[in-house]
């Protein structure tokens, strides 16, 4: 009896075996059938290969290439390219992928096709991190008018001109708030190794929290607290990729871990509700100007019958969420300058010469002349190289000449880029001066490397002159050194119509932390060893590295 079922169990385990890998090789061999252009009033067709990879194991595809490089798939995504080139195919369980890995590929995909490659892949965990439906997300949602429209409505807000009113306010807000956040560093900088995530994420959430919804909470809030854990533990899960995003059968043996997101994403949303949105929402008043972002929001919700209450809500938690973002950036940024002194030694220089030696606090309008720390958080994001969210095509299309099927995800490899010795002189260094230049001439031109620097002469301007000077040509410190403007191949925030909405909130509410902290304090470790950085990810684990801060004399 016993042997019988175990052959029942043994055939049927090798047909589901069979049919998975004749189902996945059709899937390689499928074409794409792209409109080339009209004919007679008929749209004309043309069918394309898919880009040739390596070859798929039955149900879980080429799952076993990227387990060999789990510590960074973006790396074994690099290697691959020896063999199959700078575009190939993958298949990840049955979902066909294609990986692009040099520049101009990938401004092909997000540039000139973005409009065919706007979809999210659409995994069983974000579906659960958005309260059962990703396209409740701004990032994981496919591309609509309606995503479109949220994008309109946050642009003011998240992009604000230095000239504008939404920037000083940033600048205002962001300061009271570096105050609050060094007299808690007070309590535990004696110089032993203490755990200053917690405090820097509730900084960063407090600026995002006044910046966005003009509601500030207290450091000892335990509600509060719970929030800040919960979207970091959310961060950390954004930038990891599991097998079962692949192969949803898999989803039954991680149900502890989704309903844990289930849970973290539900807290949150109860906490903005509670404690956010409902005060708000019934003292709107929609004859007046709007008082910040949630007035903007709440005010489209009277004003446009498409959007909807749950929009809101969700968009607010988008934008609150990105100061997880924040946090995690400037906790790395600290760890790098711990391991490398000379670093906070520059960034010390333009902050004390900035600051008259201390006598104020560093301000957003500071950012221009003190490039060294923006180059700084430049070479944080390039050396960390954060993953761009995978896209994925709405039609059947084209690149390079290959075939790209609808579905098909498309991985963009920024980690080849940043790593790249033909683009970056010792890539493999932390080093912030490659984002630092002496004189304003395009190096595009001289075929330089982009990090190679050229010693011209350039006109001294007085201080005074600087903020206008840094406007017109990039960002001028005090010692004539520029921040470069536009590297093309560093795509930290992405390109397109998909790329990153909250870059300016990064580079000001990030700078604004960590020159505050430099400025005041030595950051140091007591155990290297410790501070276990990864590469291709931002995020680091809700628990990572103590730092040391000792008050600077
Ligand atoms: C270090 C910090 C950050 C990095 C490196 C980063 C990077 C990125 C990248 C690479 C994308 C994907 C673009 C694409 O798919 O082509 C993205 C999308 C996005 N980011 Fe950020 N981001 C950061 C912080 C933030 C913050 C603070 C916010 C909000 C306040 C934010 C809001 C968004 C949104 C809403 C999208 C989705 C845009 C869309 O799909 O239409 N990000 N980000």
């Amino acid at each position: 009896m016993l042997t019988s079922v175990f052959y029942v169990l043994f055939a049927i385990a090798i047909t589901i075996i069979l049919i998975s890998y004749v189902f996945l090789l059709l899937k390689c061999k499928q074409k794409a059938f792209v409109v080339i252009g009209l004919l007679y009033q008929e749209k004309k067709y043309q069918c394309f290969d898919q880009a040739p990879g390596p070859h798929p194991w039955p149900i879980i595809g080429n799952i076993n290439l990227l387990g060999r490089f789990q510590y960074n798939p973006f790396y074994g995504f690099g290697t691959l390219t020896k063999k199959y080139g700078d575009i190939y195919s993958l298949s990840l369980g049955h979902t066909r992928c294609i990986v692009v890995n040099n520049v101009d590929l990938i401004k092909e995909v997000l540039n000139k096709n973005g409009k065919y490659f706007g979809g999210r892949p659409d995994f069983f965990r974000y579906h659960k991190l958005f309260g059962g439906d990703r396209n409740n997300s701004l990032a994981l949602c496919d591309w609509s008018q309606l995503q479109q429209k949220r994008r309109n409505l946050a642009r003011r807000h998240c992009s604000p001109r230095e000239s504008s009113s939404y920037f000083s306010k940033m600048s205002e807000i962001g300061g009271l708030e570096v105050n609050q956040l060094l007299d808690q560093l007070t309590n535990i900088s004696s110089g032993y190794p203490c755990d200053v995530k917690p405090l820097i994420l509730a900084a960063s959430a407090n600026m995002f929290c006044q910046y966005m919804c003009s509601v500030r909470f207290n450091y000892s809030d335990k509600g509060f607290q719970k929030i800040i854990e919960y979207f970091d533990e959310i961060f950390w899960e954004i930038n990891q990729g599991y097998s079962f995003d692949y192969i949803p059968w898999l989803v039954p043996f991680y149900c502890n871990h989704i309903s844990r997101i289930v849970h973290w994403s539900a807290s949150i949303r109860k906490f903005i509700l509670e404690r956010i949105v409902n005060h708000r929402e019934s003292n709107i008043n929609i004859n007046e100007p709007d008082k910040d972002f949630t007035d903007a929001l709440l005010k489209s919700l009277k004003e446009d019958k498409n959007v909807s209450r749950n929009t809101i809500i969700f968009m607010l938690e988008d934008f609150i969420g990105g100061h997880s973002a924040v946090g995690n950036l400037v906790m790395l940024a600290l760890a790098y300058i711990a391991k490398n002194p000379t670093i906070a030694l520059h960034i010390r220089n333009e902050v004390d010469t900035v600051s008259a030696k201390g006598i104020r606090r560093i301000c957003l309008y500071d950012m221009n002349v003190m490039p060294y720390t923006m180059a700084s958080i430049s070479e944080v994001l390039r050396y960390s190289s954060s993953p761009i969210v995978p896209h994925v095509a709405m039609e059947d299309t084209v690149i390079k000449g290959f075939g790209v099927r609808k579905g098909t995800i498309v991985f963009i490899n920024n980690y080849v880029l940043n790593m790249s010795e033909s683009f970056w002189n010792h890539p493999e260094q932390f080093d912030p001066e490659r984002f630092l230049e002496n004189n304003f001439t395009n190096n595009k031109e001289s075929g330089l490397k982009c990090d190679d620097n050229k010693r011209t002469e350039f006109i001294r301007k007085n201080d005074n002159d600087g903020s206008t000077k840094s406007k017109k040509y990039g960002k001028q410190n005090l010692n004539n050194k520029l921040l470069k403007k536009s590297i093309p191949q560093f795509l930290p925030f992405s390109v397109g119509k998909r790329t990153c909405i909250g870059q300016s909130l990064v580079r000001g509410f990030g700078f604004l932390l960590l020159a505050n902290i430099i400025q005041n304090y030595n950051v140091n470790s007591a155990d290297f060893s410790k501070i276990k950085l990864e590469k291709s990810s931002i995020a680091l684990p809700k628990k990572c590295f103590k730092l040391s801060l000792r008050p600077r004399t």
